[in-house]
């Protein structure tokens, strides 16, 4: 048995608790919601973020950061993309030896163009720091919280850390590979939300099949296109962290990103989408920390920045379309000249 804290009792930090709870661990689930944890602890759900599961007795929520990381070998930070710089500078000095570090968030941060392994080096000092460990994969809360067959992958430099993680919470529901290209299961799980947001605005103007699958092709050759200039393994994108996360994503209506995209084309707002959802939506703010990593490595990114015109510039999802189908004619392998 393991002490594991996890940071982060939303939607997907509760379903991965589960898991580990489920493997015989002892999980300390860390919110900052007092109320909420307490209503965890005594009624066994997390009602909020993870309607209808019954969780484990293995869990134990704490609204104190404090007390959930006493002991703890390792610590699972599964917050949004945004409040990681905060919650890593509440957990440094909190720390006396070391412990690894495994993060289960999609996003890349806007202005610094960090991925998240990058931000927990930067606010987190290396002597107190075992391993950093990505789990990432095609994954809706939902699915997991009912136990159903579900695919993943852990990504580290250090391929012992990577294993570790891997047996930590592969059980006959959960199976976890492993992959030391820790740049392309992080850009991979990031960048398929900017897709995603995007097949849901054709499939909510009804533009159809074709269309979607068009974008969601085109999307991924632009992942790899970044994630190549990047230092990602091409073939990276290939596997559970990009194609598999691109189809979850882009195709099930758990998706967070796909139902903010649909409300677009259906022709609300960004804000009364976000306002209303009430759970994050990670794609909006990677779609402009992707547009500013595509202009500084000078990579073709037509989706993102297309996407980046309709979110932040009041540019009309129809002329959007129109300006991607009127691009100049291209060969389909243009951009990634080794396979020319
Ligand atoms: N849901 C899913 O199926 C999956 C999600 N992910 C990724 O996991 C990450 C988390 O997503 P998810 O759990 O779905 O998000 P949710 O919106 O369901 O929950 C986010 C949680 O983080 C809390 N939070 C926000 N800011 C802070 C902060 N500053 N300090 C402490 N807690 C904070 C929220 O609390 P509050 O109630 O106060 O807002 C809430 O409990 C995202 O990067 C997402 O892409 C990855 C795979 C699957
Ligand atoms: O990453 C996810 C599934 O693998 C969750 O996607 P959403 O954030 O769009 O719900």
């Amino acid at each position: 048995m393991t002490v594991v804290a996890v940071a982060g009792a939303g939607s997907w930090g509760t379903a991965l608790a589960m898991v580990l709870a489920d493997n015989g661990h002892e999980v300390r689930l860390w919110g900052h919601r007092e109320e909420l944890m307490q209503e965890i602890n005594e009624t066994r759900m997390n009602n909020r973020y993870l309607p209808g599961v019954e969780l484990p007795d293995g869990i134990c929520a704490y609204a104190s950061l404090e007390s959930a990381l006493q002991d703890a070998e390792h610590i699972l930070l599964v917050v949004p993309t945004k409040a990681y710089r905060d919650v890593l500078r509440q957990i440094r000095p909190m720390l006396s030896s070391p412990v690894t570090f495994i993060h289960a968030s999609k996003g890349i941060e806007p202005d610094s163009s960090k991925r998240i392994s990058e931000v927990i080096e930067e606010e987190i000092p290396a002597h107190l720091i075992a391993s950093v460990v990505v789990l990432s994969g095609p994954s809706h809360a939902e699915e997991v919280g009912l136990r159903h067959p579900t695919t993943v992958t852990s990504a580290s430099k250090h391929l012992e850390a990577a294993e570790m993680v891997q047996d930590l919470f592969m059980n006959s529901y959960f199976r976890v590979y492993t992959n030391p290209d820790i740049i392309g299961v992080e850009l991979g799980g990031a960048l398929k939300n900017i897709i995603a947001l995007a097949a849901g605005i054709t499939d909510g103007l009804g533009l159809g099949d074709n269309a979607k699958a068009a974008l969601m092709t085109r999307g991924l050759a632009e992942i790899a296109r970044l994630g190549r200039m990047m230092g990602a393994n091409p073939l990276t994108f290939a596997g559970l962290t990009g194609m598999g996360d691109l189809i979850v994503t882009c195709t099930s209506v758990h998706s967070r990103n796909w139902r903010t995209g649909h409300m677009l084309g259906k022709g609300q707002s960004l804000e009364d989408v976000l306002a209303n959802m009430g759970m994050v939506v990670e794609g909006v703010r990677t779609t402009k920390a992707a547009y500013q990593l595509a202009g500084k490595m000078n990579v073709e990114m037509p989706i993102t920045i297309a996407l980046h015109e309709v979110l932040f510039n009041g540019k009309s999802v129809k002329e959007a379309v129109e300006s991607l189908m009127g691009r100049v004619r291209k060969h389909e392998m243009e951009a990634i000249p080794d396979l020319l």
